[in-house]
């Protein structure tokens, strides 16, 4: 766990069930100031059911959902609480100017429209109808809204689902300073990538239940296996076999091995085939790593 950061929100032995379904199990998460956490999880995990407890949006059957220490419905939880969720809710006949006008006058010391717009790339839309702008403008608009009122706590649920790479880009950028600056963001994301580039914690959830938590390195640990490509004429099948492949498969010229340990292949690779070339070995990633989990679903938690 990440320590020496006051923790901002709290779920403690979290469950939520929707009739038949338990869709949290007991679930303990803890938001730490100036962190972002990734909460990682296939379709129907529990992501955003947790996001909704602490949003108060949802109230938990069990256990505890606390945000600065009160409960998710009060007052300064909700004033201290940015959120973009997968559906919006903003009405679309207003400019973005004016949406945004209505969500900082909420707040009493609201970042300044300019901020806002910086941040949230909204460099040029604010005279447009929001119901006029693309998926990914109206998202940025979203994140916006989620950070005008300086959160101390920042949800976001899949925020960069359907962004181009600059958007999405921009967002990281912005979570970033955010972290910087001393806020907890929890973010649920489906793109791995997005969780290595900007996570310092990492939790790994399945059927509403913790997996494993901890560093992005942490979690990839529990991947250790290395991936070998390489040009090469040898055997897929044979190099299969050998000690320590756990996989060996072809796919055109290219060879790609996944192996425990990768020297020990390596040099017997080369032996093997003194023509081979363009050789590259990668670390597990965090992707693998959550495959791996998510099989295992029996795993213990780090
Ligand atoms: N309002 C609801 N009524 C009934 N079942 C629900 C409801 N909301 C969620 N569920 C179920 O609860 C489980 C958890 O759903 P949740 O939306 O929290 O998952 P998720 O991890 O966010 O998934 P995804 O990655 O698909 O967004 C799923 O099995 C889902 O079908």
């Amino acid at each position: 766990m990440p320590d020496g950061q006051a923790v901002v929100a709290r779920l403690r032995g979290a469950s939520k069930r929707y009739g038949g379904t338990q869709a949290l199990d007991g679930l303990d998460l803890s938001l730490h100031a100036g962190q972002v956490t990734s909460l990682l999880g296939a379709n129907g995990a529990g992501k955003s059911t947790a996001v909704n407890l602490l949003l108060g949006l949802l109230a938990a059957d069990a256990g505890e959902v606390s945000v600065f220490g009160r409960p998710p419905s009060s007052r300064a939880a909700r004033l201290g609480t940015g959120a973009m969720l997968q559906s919006a809710g903003i009405p679309d006949r207003l400019r973005v100017g004016e949406v945004l006008a209505l969500v900082r006058s909420y707040y009493r010391d609201p970042r300044s429209v300019a901020d806002c717009v910086a941040l949230a790339g909204l460099d040029g839309l604010l005279e447009r109808p929001y119901r006029h702008l693309s998926g990914g403008q109206q998202r940025r608009v979203q994140f916006a809204l989620a950070i005008c009122g300086r959160p101390r706590l920042l949800c976001l649920d899949e925020p960069t689902t359907g962004l181009d790479i600059e958007a999405r880009q921009g967002i990281w950028r912005a979570v970033r300073e955010l972290v910087a600056g001393g806020s907890a963001v929890l973010l649920t994301t489906h793109y791995l990538e997005e969780a290595e580039a900007l996570a310092d914690h990492v939790a790994v959830i399945d059927r509403g239940r913790m997996l494993a938590q901890g560093s992005v390195a942490a979690i990839r640990a529990h991947v250790a296996q290395r991936r070998i490509r390489c040009v090469s004429v040898l055997d897929a099948d044979a190099v299969a076999r050998w000690p320590g492949v756990r996989q060996a498969e072809r796919d055109g010229e290219l060879l790609r091995i996944v192996a425990d340990v990768a020297e020990p292949v390596v040099r017997r690779l080369l032996a093997a085939d003194d023509r081979l070339h363009d050789l590259e070995v990668q670390r597990a990633g965090l992707a693998d790593a959550f495959l791996e989990l998510t099989r295992t679903p029996q795993q213990e938690a780090a």
